[in-house]
């Protein structure tokens, strides 16, 4: 037996998301979102399911803190729903939403729990999208302000804010592949909508700065690793520009000050364009105090003539895979991880999501989800390695603690550790609650 021994330092943590969680969405004096109209349009969730009830957080964040505490947590990631605070997207604040969150916030610090504040994990206001959404540079001014009262609400309070969950599955999922809210389908659209955030995140990074907020900001892209099926350069080239997708398009700007010239190019040929404003790419490039990566899966890939976006095609070599249908591929994750290590420098590196797809009901009151425990064990190893190898990472964070309502898979993916009926609303650790719990106690786990 092996024993994979993280630092002293090493945060712990678990992850979750307004829509997917806390149900009450007519309750407290929210207004609609985008996934209230989304998930409410046929056809576009599996069995119609919908965040109306989730897992009824709203009521029951309580329990919920009880189950972390238990687990041993050192932060809880969270996302704040911005049509709770601002109903209309903008305007006149839902005092009724802040005391939602400080309650939360509170119970937390009350059990020595830090809370990570996702500003914007897709529960965009419904009025902003009816003037136009993303695609609509005021929006940009929309969200600088909920964020603004945000930090001045609970400064003091939430030390590690994230601004934006996933970009490229706001921009590219959601209105270009179409499979998320609003889903559309437009090339154009979508590159404007990334455009859009990479500026809002900007902006929002400097009022945190002009504030002169205690804490860290960041932003938590989600990343894939697709890895070349040969060495042929045709092989070499599709699998960047695959990799670029998730992750030079929303790195470089950051951190470099300017899109990849490669992906710039390769969009254009397919008639979509960047339309950047002066002053646009320094307001993005705003120094960052972490970064938040999500990970789950990624693939071999090859060239392969028009296939797709890119002319790329996922390679199955075997690979094992969770019951969504995502590859297993933690060797993907040590790859990703020394690739943005190596590329974007010594940046310090929150994993903010990773975890598996198990749909294990309970049997006698016990959640026999051993996959999942093999999944986190694999890439907890990965991760190791890649902190071994000089990768500044500063915390991992599970995704979920809760089975919740997977977007378009409605509730029939489960992603939780601990199970959820969700007729009953009953909460059930599962067995990997139990093995993860002993890992943080311990900092370290046998292999
Ligand atoms: N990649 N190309 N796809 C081509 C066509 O795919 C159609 C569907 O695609 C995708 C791609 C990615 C995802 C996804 C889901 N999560 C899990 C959530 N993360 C944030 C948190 O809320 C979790 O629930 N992360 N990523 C879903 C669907």
């Amino acid at each position: 037996m092996a024993i994979i021994q993280f630092p002293k330092d090493m945060k712990w943590g678990v992850a979750t998301a307004s829509y997917q969680i806390e149900g009450a969405v007519k309750e407290g004096g929210r207004g609609p979102s985008i996934w209230d109209t989304f998930s409410k349009t046929p056809g576009k969730v599996v069995n119609g399911d919908n965040g109306d009830v989730a897992c009824g957080s709203y009521y029951k964040y309580g329990e919920d803190i009880e189950i972390m505490d238990d687990l041993g947590v050192d932060y809880y990631r969270f996302s704040v729903a911005w049509p709770r605070i601002f109903p209309n997207g903008t305007g006149e604040v839902n005092q009724e939403g802040l005391n939602y969150y400080h309650n939360l916030v509170d119970r937390l610090l009350e059990k020595g729990i830090e809370p990570m504040c996702t500003l914007y994990h897709w529960d965009l206001p419904q009025v902003i999208q009816d003037n136009g959404g993303w695609d609509n540079r005021e929006t940009i001014d929309a969200f600088v302000e909920y964020a603004d009262l945000m930090f001045k609400e609970f400064e003091g309070k939430i030390k590690y804010w994230i601004t934006f969950n996933e970009p490229w599955c706001v921009s590219f999922l959601s209105n270009f592949i179409g499979a998320h809210a609003p889903g559309n389908k437009d090339l154009q659209l979508a590159v404007n909508v990334a455009h859009h955030l990479h500026v809002a995140h900007g902006k929002t990074v400097i009022r945190f700065r002009e504030l002169g907020m205690e804490g860290k900001i960041g932003y938590a892209p989600n990343v894939e690793w697709n890895e070349p099926y040969s060495d042929k350069q045709e092989d070499i080239d599709a699998c960047n520009r695959a990799n670029a997708f998730f992750i030079d398009w929303f790195f470089d700007p950051v951190f470099k000050g300017s899109y990849p010239q490669f992906m710039v190019d390769w969009f254009a040929t397919k008639g979509a364009t960047l339309n950047i404003q002066d002053g646009d790419m320094e307001t993005i490039s705003q120094p960052i105090d972490f970064i938040g990566i999500n990970y789950y899966t990624g693939s071999v890939g090859r060239y392969k003539e028009n296939e797709g976006l890119f002319d790329h095609e996922r390679v199955d070599t075997g690979y094992q895979k969770t019951d969504i249908g995502w590859n297993i591929y933690p060797e993907g994750f040590y790859k990703v991880l020394t690739h943005i290590s190596k590329t974007y420098g010594d940046v310090p590196i929150y994993i903010t999501e990773n975890g598996s797809c198990y749909n294990d009901e309970p049997e006698n009151g016990q959640v026999k989800d051993e996959r999942r425990t093999e999944y986190l064990r694999q890439h907890l190893v990965s991760l190791h390695r890649a902190m071994e190898n000089g990768v500044n990472i500063k915390g991992y964070l599970t995704w979920s603690l809760l089975d919740n309502f997977e977007w378009a898979e409605g509730y029939s993916m489960r992603f939780g550790i601990v199970h959820v009926n969700y007729r009953t609303l009953e909460r059930t650790k599962k067995d990997s609650f139990y093995w993860y719990k002993q890992t943080i106690a311990n900092n370290f786990f046998e292999v």
